[in-house]
């Protein structure tokens, strides 16, 4: 549905020439749900207006929805809906009249995009707002209008930039619902950015991390989790004496070396949690040492973010 290779943007400023995007390389098939992340500055935006047409690759080639972006663009156009940032939707029109008039926009008859509307009005929990003026929506009717305007010409590859900033928890758990809906009722493949990892751990079955204009991790939210942060083991022993003793024992489980110790605690990072912790208590029985607790914990993917960028996507996003 998506494959770019070696795509590139950049721009030339002032103050020399910014590389934006540097060597996209990125297959996604149809029916993926994907959580496209990254810091500020990393790339996401430019790489989604060159594959939503609305920029020009610098070098390097793309194919959307079976169409190049820059030999084809109408075809992309055609086969693809786009929710930016802001929003969609003018302000002078009633909900139903701004869905029809945009499916009129990609050639729908009135009918058509009239039973289109409706229909999506019942999915995205519009219904009965039809008369209503968008600038009298909610902060969440508007953003789900947004989604139902990129919607309306039944397009097989949805993308949504930021889809759930600004809203409140409630509405945001909603709009989540929403856009897993889409996919597993419609085959919609959709290609999205956040800034809530949370959301996208728990709704995106794959994870697509750019820094510097190229992608540096590619996986499920777990193979991320295992591969590169690793489950957190904690464990707590009876004095610092002991765990300074407990730290050595088990040194040789910590992944990359990461493991530290404070007062008598002992962390440390392993590949896998569920393997490592029998090996660690018999290293740790071994020595005589008394554990009082032990923890596994699974790293959030924020940590794996953290890992990966040296920052975290709450401060970058601050
Ligand atoms: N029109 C432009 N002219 C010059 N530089 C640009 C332009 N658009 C983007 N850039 C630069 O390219 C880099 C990537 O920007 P981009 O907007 O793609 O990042 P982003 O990952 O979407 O960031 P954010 O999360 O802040 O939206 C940044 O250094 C940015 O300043």
């Amino acid at each position: 549905m998506i494959h770019t290779r070696d795509l590139t943007r950049s721009f030339t400023t002032k103050s020399g020439t910014v590389q934006a995007v540097r060597g996209l390389t990125l297959d996604v098939e149809a029916g993926e749900l994907v959580a496209f992340l990254g810091p500020n500055g990393a790339g996401k935006s430019t790489s989604l207006r060159m594959l939503t047409t609305l920029l020009a690759p610098t070098s390097g080639s793309a194919t959307v929805a079976g169409h190049d972006v820059v030999a084809d663009p109408h075809g992309v156009r055609r086969r693809i809906g786009y929710v930016g940032q802001g929003h969609g939707a003018g302000y002078g029109q009633r909900l139903g009249e701004e869905l029809v008039t945009q499916g009129r926009l990609y050639g729908l008859t009135r009918a058509e995009a009239r039973t289109r509307a409706a229909r999506l009005m019942a999915d995205l929990e519009l219904e009965g707002l039809e008369k209503r003026h968008t600038s009298q929506l909610s902060g969440g009717q508007r953003r789900r209008l947004d989604i139902a305007m990129g919607l309306i010409h039944r397009p097989d590859l949805l993308f949504l930039d930021e889809p759930s900033t600004g809203l409140d928890p409630h509405s945001r758990a909603n709009l989540w619902a929403h856009i897993a809906r889409l996919r597993d009722d419609y085959g919609t493949t959709i290609f999205l950015t956040t800034h809530y990892l949370d959301e996208a751990d728990t709704t995106a079955e794959r994870v697509v991390v750019i820094d510097h204009g190229t992608v540096i991790a590619d996986g499920t939210p777990d193979d991320l989790k295992g591969k590169v942060a690793g489950d957190l083991v904690t464990l707590e022993t009876a004095s610092e004496g002991d765990a300074r003793q407990a730290a050595e024992a088990v040194a040789a489980f910590a992944a990359g070396g990461s493991l530290d110790t404070s007062g008598p605690t002992v962390r440390l990072r392993v590949d896998r949690g569920d393997s490592a912790l029998p090996q660690i208590l018999r290293a740790a029985d071994a020595r005589g040492l008394e554990l009082r607790t032990v923890q596994v914990q699974r790293p959030s993917l924020d940590d794996v973010f953290l890992t990966l960028t040296g920052r975290s996507l709450r401060e970058s996003a601050a």
